[in-house]
């Protein structure tokens, strides 16, 4: 018996030492650029990804097994993924944690609702995911056309959240610049930045591409893709709490609507409550490397881009707008 399992066990860890290998040797093949928080990005199935972050990526698309009570949970970076998996996992998790316990209060978001790509799958492990709690809750910024198969098969459900493109953009910029400045490395301009942004080598890049997959999709299969906007959220809540909890099949009850059950969900999620906890001012989280918790709270504002962006800069991309995403009905609140 002992034996059996010495051989099966090394017979994984040649199986997996081979899709090393051949995994390297792919991306090795692909078309690189520098990129700006590390050095490369690889152009991967149309996209950009960050060259150490693909190999999770491969290996998640070969190895996950969806389940059809799976919650995935996709954005852009700085689109508001933080809020996103605070508030569905309150919303789902409802009936095990009220308030006053819920782990928001000692967990960052990003530590309850892992990212497959930066978590899950980092440093190209095959993780054992059969023994958690259903439905079970995942993130990830990876393009809709790049997700396995067994997602886009099963009955699992998507909420995709977007923001417009410009806050986004003077958000990611100050989200790598802090990072710069706390590793004492040098910096980049917004300028640069942006450059970057517009061409569409961004990580998880071009932005356009990645919106108008999940986009697409959650017109022809609305059951499948729930499509929800930072903008949306900010103005109201509320409202889109309730979309959620319909969505993954856990609606509010009357009884929860009247004792203000929802409210208390958005007030334990909103950007105040959660940048003052200790945790979020202290802590730390692994997404493959390593950032300070309270990098992912700023300002949350929509609007902020009237601060950091020339007139040139905004006409430039709101004509990548007007080009890209409005023909497809996919319009943006910008104040
Ligand atoms: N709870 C809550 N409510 C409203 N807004 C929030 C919240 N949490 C984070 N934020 C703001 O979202 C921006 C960070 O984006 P992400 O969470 O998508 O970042 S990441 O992709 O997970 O790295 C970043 O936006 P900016 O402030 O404009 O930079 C955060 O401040």
């Amino acid at each position: 018996m002992a034996h059996l399992q010495l051989c099966s066990q090394s017979a994984i860890a040649v199986t997996e030492e081979h899709d090393r290998k051949e995994i390297d040797e792919l991306i090795a093949s692909l078309p690189q650029r520098k990129g700006s928080v590390r050095p490369f990005q690889c152009l991967y199935q149309n996209f950009w990804f960050p060259i150490f972050v693909l190999p999770n990526v491969i290996t998640f698309q070969r190895h996950f097994e969806a389940k059809h009570k799976d919650i995935v949970l996709a954005s852009q970076p700085k689109s508001g993924t933080t809020w996103l998996k605070a508030l569905v996992f309150s919303v789902v998790n409802r009936s095990r944690f009220g308030i006053s316990d819920t782990p928001l209060l000692t967990s960052n978001p990003h530590d309850l609702v892992p990212f497959f790509e930066f978590q899950l799958y980092g440093s190209k492990l095959r993780p054992n995911l059969d023994g958690l709690g259903e439905p079970r809750l995942f993130a990830t910024h990876i393009p809709y056309p790049s997700l396995p198969e067994c997602i886009k098969r099963s009955d699992c459900r998507i909420i995709y959240i977007c923001r417009n493109p410009l806050d986004t953009v003077v958000s990611s910029w100050h989200f790598f610049l802090q990072k710069a400045q706390l590793e004492e490395q040098p910096g980049w301009s917004l300028e640069e930045h942006f450059e970057t942004y517009c061409q569409g080598t961004i990580s998880f890049g071009p932005f356009w591409d990645h919106m108008m997959g999940y986009w697409k999709v959650s017109l022809e299969w609305p059951s499948k893709v729930l499509f929800l906007k930072y903008e949306d959220l900010k103005e109201d809540t509320i409202v889109h709490l309730k979309r959620v909890a319909e969505f993954v099949g856990l609606p509010f009850t009357e009884e929860e609507e009247e004792a203000g059950g929802i409210e208390e969900i958005a007030k334990m999620c909103s950007l105040k409550t959660l940048k003052d906890l200790e945790v979020n001012k202290s802590g730390k989280v692994a997404l493959t490397i390593e950032f300070e918790n309270r990098s992912f709270f700023r300002k949350g504002e929509v609007g902020d881009w009237v601060n950091h962006l020339t007139p040139s800069m905004v006409d430039r991309l709101n004509s990548i707008i007007q080009e890209k995403m409005s023909p497809f009905g996919l319009e943006f609140k910008t104040c």
